[in-house]
């Protein structure tokens, strides 16, 4: 899968051993930055992270904040994008399965590097279910795909 990967200076770090992790499990990952842990705002990442995939760039992403909430919220800003704010693998793979995630969003100051790993392992190898929940998820913001 195509990947896309952003964090502010607090998800600097985990953004790097999370971009390795995944390009590990045979995806392509393309990293919107920053480059560098200095101090910078969370938004400039999310939103060109969530206009790569609304465009239908990336298969899906992952972002990454000090405690997930600023990044998640600009994200979540986008037409088309459902990032959710998970931090253990069963909340990331519902998020797939029930609410069809293309966003992972993850807090980095509140969150093991190994339990971030099991997050995202969850996220990019579950699926929507459909069924029942797709009415549902419809309904989050109607004809936005
Ligand atoms: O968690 C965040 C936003 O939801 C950011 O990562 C920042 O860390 C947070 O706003 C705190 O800012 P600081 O400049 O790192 O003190």
């Amino acid at each position: 899968m195509k990947i896309a990967i952003g964090s502010d200076h607090a998800g600097f770090d985990l953004k790097e051993s999370l971009k390795k992790y995944i390009e590990s499990m045979g995806n392509e990952v393309t990293d919107f930055g920053p480059e560098t842990d200095a101090r910078t705002d969370y938004p400039d990442y999310a939103h060109p992270v969530a206009e790569a995939v609304q465009k239908g760039e990336f298969d899906l992403a992952v972002l990454i904040c000090g405690s997930g909430n600023g990044i998640n919220m600009s994200a979540n800003k986008h037409q088309g994008i459902r990032a959710a704010l998970c931090w253990e693998p069963e909340l990331a793979a519902l998020a797939r399965q029930h609410n069809n995630a293309n966003v992972l969003s993850l807090p980095a100051r509140f969150i093991e590097e190994q339990t971030a790993k099991d997050c995202v392992k969850a996220f990019l190898t579950n699926e929507f279910e459909g069924g029942r929940h797709a009415a549902r998820v419809e309904k989050i913001a109607p004809g936005s795909d």
